[in-house]
């Protein structure tokens, strides 16, 4: 039987599916198309990660491994919608509230201290950091913002920060004992099977990885960040911050680097609290505190020694932030810090945010201040501190008059850095890390120090030909130049860069702009060209797919939930992602304090509208095309009477945003006279929505201002949440009417 699966996740997207799905089972009952829901939110995760802990009743399927085997399927059509990602912190707060909810379910042991432990501990990981997406990305991706948004946002210009040449804003990078300097890669001219191990100093190997399979034209890399190395810039900055008055604000993404990154964090929070750790290092580690989870679960932890020593190492603390640089502030309002947790500085969002506010992020006061943005690595380092340079130059950039960079991005097969944890370790001691393959041959090695991040990394030749063949056909049905993002001087680059030479050939180029550019250069070349108006496809690897889809539409559209994410997937199906943006916590904050939802689902109406019209093509169901088309036709109207929810309370918000779209599709059904059943169905409907617009517009305003109660953050209660999310009680009859 055909379906759409439809994704149900977690914190603002997951609000507004309460409200959304409704509206699209009863415009979609009549047609043949099923819509199946699949929970993939992380309570729902760790539930069916731990059956053998809970009651019969309270086990769960595990629809992610089911949506991912799907994934692999020609039938597959899923509408993904954004997920938590969680930090060790948020998995930690999830698996409480599903304890206090009755759910048995074990600690997630920080140090397992037996097999059993450990046993828990290894399947709590599969569930933290970014462990949806690579599952169900089997294709490569193509964002972009349709014209409509585009000419929306031309129309109607989201504010920009103005720009100063003096702004004392900058990136710093490392630039030598880096991923980046460090990185070898190969080209594998036939498959086989590679150990990743450790021979220490004293001569004794230990083995890393027991097995990794490589298909033959698999590119593999290799590389290792020096622990040393990255203390001595760490603590370089924050001298360098402090000496120039800038605020200190670290930029990672420890969500999809979920081995490397939260390392990296925990040194930045020991550069930065340096004589804390100095004088308390060793309570702190007895009291299981571990500097990766950030400043907000150390300082909760405190609560657990005795209270002089509590007190005591809180005031060494203040007086640390007191006498160290300022520090970037996720909630000034709230006093939390860009060391807090380190999933709430997420690098693709949050350095467009900066460079949208004219390079400034918010002080402890909560006033934009200059910023000294720390991303250690170099390899896409580079680009932010050329956009940054471009504003200084050139001002900010105009959103009435800008180009648009829409990207296609290598990501399929877990391709890349965004497919390495598995293969990322913290090097316990001094010696020689080894990619041996299956004949004993040494295909990469590095010498290595304790305390140094090794990763290898890997992306297959089947995805790199789809991805060449994908920015072939954006540039041809866009009229678009297109730009390979890589840098020949750099090793893995320069694997892909050669096939990419081999592959485009396979493809009609014939009267196509595409060129291989340096990220720096590529970045250069498309602000020139979007500061014209012109726009430019970015062809990017993974990495770069993920901080350019935040960083273009943030500049071009005020936010990446406006853009069309479609991942074609390679064996034949489609995965139509809603927006480039994440979950947006703050939304959920506002939405139970004052019942005021801000999450923009035009994303969501994007990728519907795609996988409708996928459905039709797919089983010839002409029913489907029609409401995909009228699906369109509504999405503009909604933008052109400009029906997005506001941020404010008592004025539209998601609910009323959905609301409008359901009319506007509606009455774009009535009009077609292509299926005239739907037509029929639909005018009666319009009309009646028409009729009761203002009756149900202000059930959806009334039912704002006060707190709302959900029955949990991570799993809402079911019956609460769509009470909440369905406050119309004229608009419920309308649809229960379909
Ligand atoms: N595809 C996925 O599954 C993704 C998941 N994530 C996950 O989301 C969580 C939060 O990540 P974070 O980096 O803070 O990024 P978010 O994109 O969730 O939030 C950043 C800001 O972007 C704006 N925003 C994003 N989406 C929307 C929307 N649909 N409507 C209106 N505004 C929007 C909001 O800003 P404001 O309201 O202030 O304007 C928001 O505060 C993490 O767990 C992360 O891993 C992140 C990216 C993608
Ligand atoms: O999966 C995640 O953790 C985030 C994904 C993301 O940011 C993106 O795809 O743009
Ligand atoms: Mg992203």
């Amino acid at each position: 039987m055909p379906k759409i699966l439809y994704t149900k996740t977690d914190e603002a997207p997951a609000l507004a599916t309460e409200s959304f799905l409704p509206i699209v089972k009863a415009f979609t009952k009549t047609s043949g198309i099923t819509i199946e829901t699949k929970d993939i939110s992380l309570a729902t995760r760790i539930i069916s990660t731990f059956p053998d802990f809970l009651k019969e009743d309270q086990r769960a399927t595990n629809d992610l491994m089911e949506l991912g085997e799907m994934a692999k399927n020609p039938d597959a059509n899923i509408i993904k919608l954004p997920n938590i990602s969680a930090s060790i912190p948020q998995l930690k707060e999830a698996i409480e509230e599903l304890q206090d909810k009755g759910y048995d379910l074990p600690n997630y042991p920080d140090e397992p201290s037996n097999d059993t432990e450990k046993e828990i501990k290894s399947r709590y990981d599969k569930i933290k950091g970014s462990a949806v997406n690579p599952v169900l990305r089997e294709g490569n991706s193509d964002r972009r913002a349709p014209r409509a948004i585009k000419n929306y946002a031309k129309k109607n210009p989201h504010s920009m920060g103005a720009w100063s040449s003096d702004s004392k804003t900058h990136v710093a990078t490392m630039g030598s004992g880096d991923f980046r300097s460090n990185e070898k890669s190969i080209t594998l001219a036939n498959g086989t099977d590679v150990r990743i191990e450790l021979v220490q100093a004293n001569g004794e190997t230990s083995i890393l990885k027991e097995k990794v399979s490589l298909l033959e034209g698999e590119i593999i890399d290799a590389t290792v960040l020096s622990k040393k190395a990255l203390i001595a810039f760490l603590k370089e900055q924050v001298a360098d911050a402090r000496n120039s008055g800038v605020l200190f604000s670290l930029h990672m993404k420890a969500t999809m680097m979920k081995v490397s990154d939260p390392i990296i964090f925990g040194h930045a929070m020991e550069a930065y609290f340096e004589d804390v750790f100095a004088k308390h290092g060793a309570t702190l580690a007895a009291a299981g505190i571990n500097p990766n989870n950030g400043l907000e679960n150390l300082l909760d932890k405190l609560n657990e020694l005795p209270a002089d020593k509590k007190s005591e190492i809180e005031a060494d603390i203040k007086n640390a932030i007191a006498n160290g640089p300022d520090l970037a502030m996720v909630n000034s309002d709230k006093g939390i810090t860009n060391l807090h947790v380190p999933s709430d500085i997420i690098i693709d969002a949050s350095m467009p945010a900066m460079i949208r506010n004219s390079g400034q992020m918010w002080n402890a006061e909560g006033k934009p201040q200059d910023t000294k943005a720390v991303i250690p690595d170099s390899s896409y380092a580079g680009i932010y501190t050329a956009t940054i340079d471009f504003c200084k130059k050139h001002g900010a950039f105009d959103p009435t008059t800008m180009g648009t960079v829409p990207n296609v991005g290598l990501m399929a097969q877990k391709a890349e850095e965004y497919g390495s944890h598995d293969k990322t370790f913290e090097i316990a001691s001094n010696g020689t890390v080894r990619v041996v393959d299956a004949s004993g041959n040494t295909l990469i090695e590095h010498s290595v120090e304790q305390g140094d991040i090794w990763r290898m990394c890997q992306v297959k030749d089947a995805p790199i030909k789809d991805w060449v063949k994908l920015a072939v056909s954006r540039a041809r049905a866009s009229q678009t130049p297109a730009v390979f993002w890589l840098a020949e001087d750099r090793a893995h680059d320069s694997e892909l860069i050669k096939k990419v030479n081999a592959y485009l050939p396979e493809h009609d180029t014939a009267g196509l702009d595409i060129r291989i550019l340096s990220p720096i250069k590529a970045t250069e070349f498309t602000l020139e060209r979007i500061k014209e108006g012109k726009d430019t496809i970015s062809v990017s690897g993974n990495v770069l797919r993920d901080y350019l889809t935040d960083l273009f539409p943030i500049l071009e559209v005020g936010t990446s939930a406006k853009m069309l994410s479609i991942v074609p997937l390679m064996n034949g199906g489609g995965l139509f992602e809603t927006g480039a943006g994440g979950s947006a916590p703050k939304h959920v904050e506002q939405f139970t304090e004052e019942g005021h939802l801000r999450w923009d689902s035009l994303g969501e109406f994007l990728a519907l509208g795609v996988s409708l019209e996928f459905f039709g093509e797919k089983y010839n169901n002409l029913k489907a095309k029609v409401l995909g088309d009228a699906l369109d036709d509504a999405t503009e109207k909604f933008l052109l009477n400009d029906k997005s929810p506001s941020r404010k309370v008592k004025e539209l918000d998601t609910r009323g945003s959905h609301f409008y779209l359901a009319l506007y599709w509606a009455e774009s059904l009535a009009s077609q006279d292509i299926d005239l059943e739907l037509k029929a169905v639909f005018g009666k409907i319009s009309e009646e929505m028409k009729l009761k617009e203002s009756e149900i517009a202000a059930e959806l305003i009334e039912a704002q201002g006060q707190s709302q109660e959900l029955g949990g953050y991570y799993k809402p209660d079911a019956e609460k949440a769509a009470k909440a999310m369905r406050p119309s009680k004229t608009l419920n009859a309308v649809l229960n009417s379909l």
